[in-house]
């Protein structure tokens, strides 16, 4: 049997990389799973639930911490606070293991790892916090919204400002609830290659538990499987891993037979690829991203899914390409953001995105639509999306768009389901927001090239 002392040790090497090392956890995560495939399932869960656990509720972990230290949370040792963060995770939220047993393996983690001079800090504040948790005082939400919904939901406040300024305290509250809550896998039905009743068939045959999406025919929420790259229908070629909020940016791109496609930030593929299965085996969609690792995992995806009307292809959207003006009937802008509406999926984008790093993004967006405005034919279609909360990088920066350029937006509302209708996709454009919609929070506007 695997010692279960091993497993914290992996949690904790986790927590170090993404809080300390900058990288980002689906990533490490991945890497560790891979590298620790011979652990026992329950071991494997055990180290993602903790891993994930303690990133989601980071902010409240640190709250709750800051009761039962005398030295801040700043301003411990890394491996310190990282201890405690995963401990208090499990007094708090993991009935399954005995209070007893959380602060013991606490304590030895931080001798393994050569603190013994900590050892008495660390069990002080973890008996402290096991005996007392009860008893831990929230911010009061009428008194203190932003504090509130800060450690209640583990938000940094620099967000929750901004989303406050476009939205009511209530729709903020759902919105971060829906972050929180677990997210199902969604695919799309490659439905050139299958029916979708056979691949329903073939799912549930491997013991997958399927429902139908309820915005589009061809989507289908996942549950119950082990391991999705080796269902048939995966390795078929008939599903691709992709959020609903994503397949609309195909359905609101609407191509026509024969229509000539440049996505100029694509990979991993999935919008380029739906774009080319839409087209039936016509028309051609280029798929372009900036490095060659990027490019390879599309070609991956054309190969698996058997394309014969898209290609990808290494290029900087920011630098023009003569070549491709006036040759888009649609143009895909789906552009590098700072991911906000995908926080329930990468928990730690929140705590590594700052102010400035979003102004930097903002001006990288403009810069790219300054650049490749122009490969849309006129009367082209311009499709401009994010995977991000906030009007920094979606309204503002479509507003400045229709200020300096020959495009005007368009109505989405024929390519929409009848639910998600409403004044901005009349005028051409629409927030999806978690905890409202069924999907990741995402933003996607349509816009024609009406001149020169
Ligand atoms: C939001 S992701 C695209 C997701 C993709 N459209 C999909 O549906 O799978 C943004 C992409 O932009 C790429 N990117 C960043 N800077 C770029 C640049 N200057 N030129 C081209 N691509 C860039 C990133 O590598 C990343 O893959």
């Amino acid at each position: 049997m695997t010692d279960v002392i091993n497993t914290r040790e992996i949690v904790l090497a986790v927590l170090n990389e993404v809080l300390e090392e900058d990288k980002y956890s689906h990533i490490v995560l991945r890497e560790v799973l891979e590298k620790y495939q011979y652990l026992e399932k329950r071991d494997r869960s055990f180290i993602t639930r903790v891993a994930e656990g303690t990133l989601e509720n980071l902010i409240e972990m640190d709250y709750i911490i800051s009761q039962f230290s005398s030295v801040k949370v700043s301003r411990m040792k890394p491996a310190i606070r990282n201890i405690l963060r995963m401990s208090v995770y499990q007094l708090k939220y993991m009935d399954s293991v005995p209070d007893s047993a959380v602060c013991n393996e606490g304590v030895k983690l931080a001798q393994r790892k050569g603190f013994f001079n900590l050892k008495g800090f660390v069990n002080g504040v973890l008996r402290s916090v096991a005996r007392n948790l009860d008893k831990v005082k929230y911010p009061d939400p009428k008194e203190m919204p932003v504090p509130y919904l800060s450690v209640t939901y583990s938000m940094p406040e620099w967000i929750l400002n901004r989303w406050l300024r476009l939205y009511d305290f209530e729709t903020v509250e759902t919105i971060c609830k829906g972050i929180h809550k677990d997210h199902v896998t969604t695919v799309r039905c490659n439905l050139n290659k299958a029916s979708k009743k056979d691949i329903m068939e073939s799912l549930r045959n491997q013991g997958v538990t399927v429902t139908e999406h309820p915005y589009l025919d061809y989507a289908l929420n996942l549950f119950d499987y082990n391991y999705l790259k080796a269902l048939d229908a995966f390795r078929n070629g008939w599903i691709q891993v992709q959020d609903v909020s994503s397949m609309l940016v195909a359905e609101v791109a609407a191509p026509k037979w024969g229509d000539y496609c440049i996505d100029v930030c694509a990979a991993p593929g999935g919008k380029s690829l739906h774009l080319a299965d839409k087209l039936e085996g016509s028309g051609f969609v280029e798929a372009r991203d900036i490095t060659e690792s990027k490019v390879k995992l599309m070609q991956d995806n054309i190969e698996r899914t058997a394309l014969i009307n898209m290609n990808a292809v290494v290029a900087d959207a920011t630098v023009f390409l003569p070549a491709s003006e006036e040759k888009a009937d649609i143009l895909l802008a789906d552009v590098p953001c700072s991911g906000l509406g995908v926080i329930g999926r990468k928990p730690d984008i929140r705590y590594k995105m700052t102010e400035k790093k979003q102004e930097d993004i903002v001006k990288l967006q403009r810069q790219i639509l300054d650049t490749v405005w122009k490969y849309v034919k006129v009367g082209g279609t311009l499709v401009y999306s994010t995977c991000t909360i906030g009007a920094e990088e979606n309204q503002y920066n479509l507003k400045w768009f229709l200020d300096n350029y020959p495009f005007k937006l368009e109505s989405i509302d024929p390519y929409l389901p009848e639910e998600l209708q409403g004044k901005t996709t009349r005028a051409g454009y629409l927030q999806l927001l978690p905890g409202i919609h069924e999907s990741d929070g995402f933003f996607l506007a349509r816009l024609k090239r009406v001149s020169e």
